[in-house]
């Protein structure tokens, strides 16, 4: 790709001196500059309460680097050239001071702002309402907003509302860092360039999905923010769902923002409502207790720091999710995701259904249909699990289930996966919103949870608990087991 003067910006980072800007933001935009995807011209404007001036900041950035990124990858000239981009303003967010500065420091050229909001959401309307008084919301100006939007439906609009008044849609750039994985932009080309799977992708010729997004960590000192929040709102709302909606969607009429966006669209307000006997079985909700990973032993998330004994927040879930459309027809997704799980793995398996007529051994019937894995993290690449004749002359027609794999690190020789910050940044400063959720689809993807968690609400019943270091609650076997299917054992 080639960097022109379009995409030049002056990049207002909100909240510079904080844990996703320190840890995740400035590493990215460092491995931008070093792939020359940061144009000469780009100018990275730190803002946060800290009293500092521009070296401070410049040496902040300096120490967070040499931490964050791999000395091998660590170049001093592009190092150099990188912070020579670096300014810092300190200001209080909520007060119009510091607002001017960062207008004037940025008005003497026609470069596009874009502010990156890596601050918490209380935050988004006094920044967008400070920007607006100071001239700055105009387009081709765009704002960036994180992560959490909102603990539910009405707190998702208060927020959006508040944005809504200073800028349009078309500025504003919602996070779900998911779309920025590589191999999560794969689905799009793997379903829509391949006939040979966008032929089969329906109803026809799929049993059932799976999506299991397991992590290996805790709460990891994010007590405070993470029981408000939970697993279904953490993860569910946002991350899975959008995975759900890459799967599930129909063909886009063509790669542009919206036309992929109103595709998303169709799917979330397509998934039929979880609620009585529908919720109770088709939903587990679990908490970690105490137990071992990797051999070493591990607190329960009651025992974590900062922890309220009487919490009852979910640090698992698993759904069976099911999609009211004609291509979906009673396909489930079967979703879960959870803490402290034995390893990190986040895949999405699409299981085939078997030929109509059967003609092998009656004991070979599950290994007679196809199972596509796609792994997307870690380990990034596919498996197509298909059944060939056991070789041999002893053998006779008996069939073996055999790997189709592509591993991308290896097939496309790269060096390094780029992280999916790396590639949401890239995409705002060139204006394109096709990974960026839209509201619409925020809002609806609230429905849906909120009436799951209004549900176990009101069902007073507390979540299971599992051993951290499992793969979560028996109950959550049991809600696969009970449609004669199983969850993927590759993970
Ligand atoms: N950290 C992560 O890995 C992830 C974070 N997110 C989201 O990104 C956002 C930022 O997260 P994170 O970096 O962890 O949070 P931090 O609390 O570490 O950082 C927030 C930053 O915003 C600043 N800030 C907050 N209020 C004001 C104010 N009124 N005036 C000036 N500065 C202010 C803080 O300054 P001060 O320190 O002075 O308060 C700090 O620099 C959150 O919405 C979070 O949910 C999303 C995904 C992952
Ligand atoms: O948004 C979040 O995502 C992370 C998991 O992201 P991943 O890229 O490591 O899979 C999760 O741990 C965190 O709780 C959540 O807020």
């Amino acid at each position: 790709m080639t960097v022109n003067s379009q995409h030049a910006c002056n990049l207002a980072l909100f909240g510079a001196m904080g844990d996703l800007s320190r840890r995740k933001l400035l590493k990215a935009l460092y491995y931008l500059d070093r792939a020359s995807l940061l144009h000469a011209d780009t100018r990275i404007i730190g803002l946060a309460r800290n009293s500092l001036d521009d070296q401070g900041f410049k040496e902040v950035a300096i120490e967070n680097l040499q931490r964050f990124v791999p000395t091998s990858e660590l170049d001093d000239t592009i190092l150099q050239r990188f912070v020579a981009r670096l300014s810092y303003i300190a200001l209080d967010m909520t007060e119009i001071t510091g607002y001017q500065l960062l207008a004037d420091h940025i008005a003497a050229d026609s470069k596009p702002m874009v502010a990156y909001m890596a601050t918490p959401p209380s935050v988004f309307g006094d920044i967008c309402a400070n920007l607006d008084k100071v001239g700055l919301s105009h387009l081709p100006n765009r704002i960036v907003l994180e992560k959490p939007l909102g603990k539910d439906l009405s707190s998702s609009q208060e927020i959006n509302d508040k944005v809504a008044e200073h800028f349009k849609e078309q500025q504003i750039y919602r996070i779900d860092h998911y779309l920025g994985k590589e191999t999560v932009q794969n689905l799009i080309a793997l379903r829509f360039a391949n006939n040979l799977f966008g032929s089969q992708w329906n109803q026809n010729h799929i049993d059932h999905v799976q999506i299991t997004v397991a992590e290996e960590v805790g709460v990891e000192g994010r007590w405070s923010y993470y029981d408000k929040s939970g697993q279904m709102r953490d993860m569910i709302q946002n991350h899975l769902l959008q995975l759900l909606c890459l799967i599930a969607m129909d063909p886009p009429y063509d790669l542009s923002a919206d036309s992929i966006r109103d595709e998303k669209l169709k799917v979330l307000r397509a998934l039929k409502p979880m609620t009585g006997e529908r919720l109770s079985q088709n939903s587990v909700r679990g908490q970690y207790v105490a137990g071992t990973q990797h051999g070493k032993a591990v607190p329960g998330y009651l025992e974590e720091e900062g922890a309220n004994l009487q919490s009852t927040t979910e640090t698992f879930v698993a759904l069976k999710a099911e999609i009211g459309n004609w291509r979906w027809a009673g396909v489930p997704f079967y979703l879960r995701t959870g803490k402290r799980m034995p390893s990190k793995v986040s895949e999405i398996i699409i299981q085939f259904r078997q030929q109509p007529h059967y003609i092998f051994a009656p004991d070979q019937r599950n290994i007679a249909s196809n199972k596509l894995i796609i792994r997307l993290q870690p380990d990034e690449g596919m498996t197509l699990q298909i059944a060939t004749k056991d070789q041999g002359l002893d053998k006779g027609m008996r069939l073996r289930s055999g790997p189709l794999e592509l591993n991308f690190s290896e097939a496309f020789k790269q060096d390094r996966i780029p992280d999916a910050y790396e590639r949401l940044l890239l995409e705002v400063m060139l204006g394109n919103q096709s990974l960026f959720v839209r509201r619409d689809e925020v809002e609806y993807a609230w429905r849906w949870v909120d009436q799951i968690i209004q549900g176990w609400e009101n069902s007073n019943e507390p979540p299971k608990k599992y051993q951290a270091g499992t793969w979560g609650p028996v109950s959550s076997i049991a809600l696969i087991s009970r449609d004669g299917r199983s969850w993927n054992e590759d993970a």
